[in-house]
């Protein structure tokens, strides 16, 4: 909605607001819809004048004004940025949501052929994206749960020691579960949320995974009853981010997945 008083906020992560740019017309520059009135001649500066040039050279956008704050603000948009941190892409946008539709087909398919309704649970936070894009495109009855299991804190390697910090809130004693993770690295999250599903009774359990990154794995990840294994992408042996993946929080809202700028990792992070 278009707002008048709208102000445009440049921050940079560290130190907070760096500049704010008011982009209401009639705060800023005057931009009059009406016919445009010339001072008398007399008035005018000649073109030339060093006045005039001045004039012509003062920013009058809210690029012009943040290009004359350059250096500062041309740091502090890039840093706006989540995609200036990465350095490759692996899937595009268009590769993954085609890729998330074939996934969803052959889980309708499965999920049809079941004699009542599968619970769908997504793994938060990295799963978000993943989860809402698939369950829109399955067209079975199913119901959607979430649970946060974490390992991986600020860096880029697991503790090796997932905790579960929210738990289900529906019941999934003989229920078929479908657990929905944005990816599968060492393994340790999904045994340890498995071992948790059983316990709670599910009757099977199969996996459903955006990236599977196979040359990690640690724990061989065990299926419960006929549960089957369902994978997006195989993903190669380095840290992404990107559609529900983050490092250290951020960059899960870029729509693809791609590999972070080295100089984007802290020293204590593992890389
Ligand atoms: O196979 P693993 O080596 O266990 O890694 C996979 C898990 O790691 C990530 O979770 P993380 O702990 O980073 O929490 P998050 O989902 O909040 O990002 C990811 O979302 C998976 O759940
Ligand atoms: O490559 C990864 N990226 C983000 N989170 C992860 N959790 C396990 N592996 C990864």
């Amino acid at each position: 909605m278009a707002n008048n008083n709208m102000v445009v906020v440049v921050t940079r992560q560290d130190s907070g607001i760096l500049a704010r740019f008011p982009t209401n017309p009639a705060s800023s520059q005057p931009r009059s819809s009406g016919p445009r009135t010339l001072p008398p001649a007399n008035q005018r500066l000649p073109n030339k004048s060093p006045a005039l040039r001045a004039r012509r050279r003062r920013p009058t956008t809210l690029s012009a004004l943040a290009l004359a704050l350059a250096p500062a603000a041309a740091a502090a948009a890039a840093m706006v940025s989540a995609e200036a941190g990465i350095d490759r892409v692996l899937w595009t946008e268009a590769e993954v949501a085609a890729r998330v539709g074939d996934v969803a087909a052959e889980l309708e398919a499965d999920l049809r052929a079941l004699p009542e309704p599968a619970v769908v649970v997504g793994v938060a936070t990295g799963a978000f994206l993943f989860l809402a894009d698939l369950v829109r495109r399955v067209d079975a009855p199913l119901a959607v749960d979430f649970v946060r299991v974490e390992s991986y804190g600020q860096g880029t390697e697991s503790s090796g020691k997932p905790r579960i910090t929210a738990d289900l809130k529906v019941d999934v004693a003989g229920k078929h579960v479908v657990v929905v993770e944005d990816i599968v690295d060492t393994g340790n999250t999904l045994s340890c949320l498995i071992a948790h599903l059983e316990k709670k009774g599910a009757s099977s359990i199969s996996v459903c995974t955006f990236l599977d990154k196979p040359a990690r794995r640690k724990v061989n990840v065990q299926l419960v009853g006929d549960g089957k294994f369902y994978s997006g992408f195989e993903c190669p042996d380095c840290f992404v981010v990107g559609y529900g993946l983050d490092y250290a929080e951020l960059y899960r809202n870029l729509p693809y997945v791609g590999v972070l700028k080295p100089e984007m990792y802290t020293k204590d992070s593992g890389n």
